[in-house]
């Protein structure tokens, strides 16, 4: 399957000489939703506003449904809906108005039908005839959702969609991006929060310091890079780890009541069974135990670990 979207030595330097993405290559397939994640800073933002023509490159190569964002802007911008970080709207507009006028701005004819649907969509139809000022933030952000969607994008790009939004929103904007990409749109979304690109995206792409340092299938992801945790409820807390169990990975965590052994789930050999044999002859016995699979935020926090430790050496 083409590309949608199609990257290729991408490298930005801003004017005060900071290299804010460096030798980017990705492809994003049509239809696919993508989580962009990375800590403050590294580089999202910047590589959402090349592809949109908002920043120009330094190099590279960018087509969007295979339009080449500099020199076939138009066409290339055409495809694209952009949410952006910060919520830019008239405040005194209607959503009717604010949302009819974008699509104005595409150079598309008016569509009432289609605001209409996608105001229905957005559940922002009751809402149509309020001021932007009037709305809460939830539905603000809706409103810019509506915007980006309302020359009838393929390709839409949310930045921090759910930041500083609620558990109950979020959980509604992930709803709704899915039933955008059932009705054919390619998603890119930049997160914080790994939660939202586990739940979310078919690949995640994760970028440090301007460098994309992982593009993975998020179920493989977790699969390849998953670990276990077996965590143990001590019948008696435990004030320090015992000589005899030196030699294994474990911790002693809650004031001692609870030990942990994090293992390879897919290795020969877990430890597991030895472990518990081990206990058993020692003579410590638990209440319960249970089993946790290692998140995409295990897996990212300790990337990002790593990313410092070399920088240290
Ligand atoms: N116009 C600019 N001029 C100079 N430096 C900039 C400019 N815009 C961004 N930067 C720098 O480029 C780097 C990447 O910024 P960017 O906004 O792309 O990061 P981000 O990953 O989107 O971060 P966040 O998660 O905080 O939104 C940062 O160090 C930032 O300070």
């Amino acid at each position: 399957m083409p590309a949608v979207i199609a990257i290729q030595g991408l490298t930005k330097t801003y004017k005060t000489g900071h290299q804010a993405v460096k030798h980017l290559n990705l492809e994003i397939e049509k239809g696919e939703i993508f989580a962009l994640l990375g800590p403050n800073g590294a580089g999202k933002t910047t590589m959402i506003s090349i592809v949109c023509g908002i920043v120009t490159p330094t190099t590279g190569t960018i087509h969007a449904a295979g339009n080449d964002i500099l020199t076939e802007y138009r066409a290339a911008r055409s495809h694209i809906g952009l949410v952006p970080q910060e919520l830019t709207t008239d405040a005194f507009e209607t959503v009717w108005a604010t949302v009819t006028f974008s699509r104005g701005l595409f150079g598309k004819p008016p569509n009432p039908a289609l605001i209409e649907r996608i105001l229905r969509d957005l559940s922002l139809w009751d809402k149509k005839d309020a001021k932007i000022m009037t709305l809460s933030g939830g539905m603000k952000r809706r409103v810019m959702i509506a915007k980006a969607l309302s020359h009838e994008p393929d390709i839409l790009f949310l930045d921090e969609p759910t930041a500083g939004v609620d558990v109950e929103l979020r959980r509604d904007m992930w709803a709704l991006v899915r039933r955008l990409r059932d009705g054919g749109v390619t998603i890119i979304l930049t997160t914080h929060y790994i939660e939202e690109a586990e739940e979310m995206a078919d690949r995640v792409g994760v970028i440090l310091k301007g460098e994309l340092i992982l593009v993975e299938n998020t179920a493989d992801l977790m699969r390849k890079l998953g670990r276990k945790t077996l965590t143990l409820n001590l019948q008696e807390p435990l004030a320090a780890l015992p000589a005899e169990l030196a030699d294994w990975p474990l911790e002693l965590k809650n004031g001692g009541a609870e030990l942990e052994y994090v293992f390879d789930s897919h290795a020969e050999k877990t430890g597991v069974p030895s472990l518990l044999r081990r206990l058993s002859d020692l003579g410590l016995g638990f209440k319960d135990l249970n089993t946790r699979q290692s998140s995409l935020e295990d897996i990212f926090v300790s990337l990002v670990h790593r990313d410092r430790e070399e920088e240290a050496a």
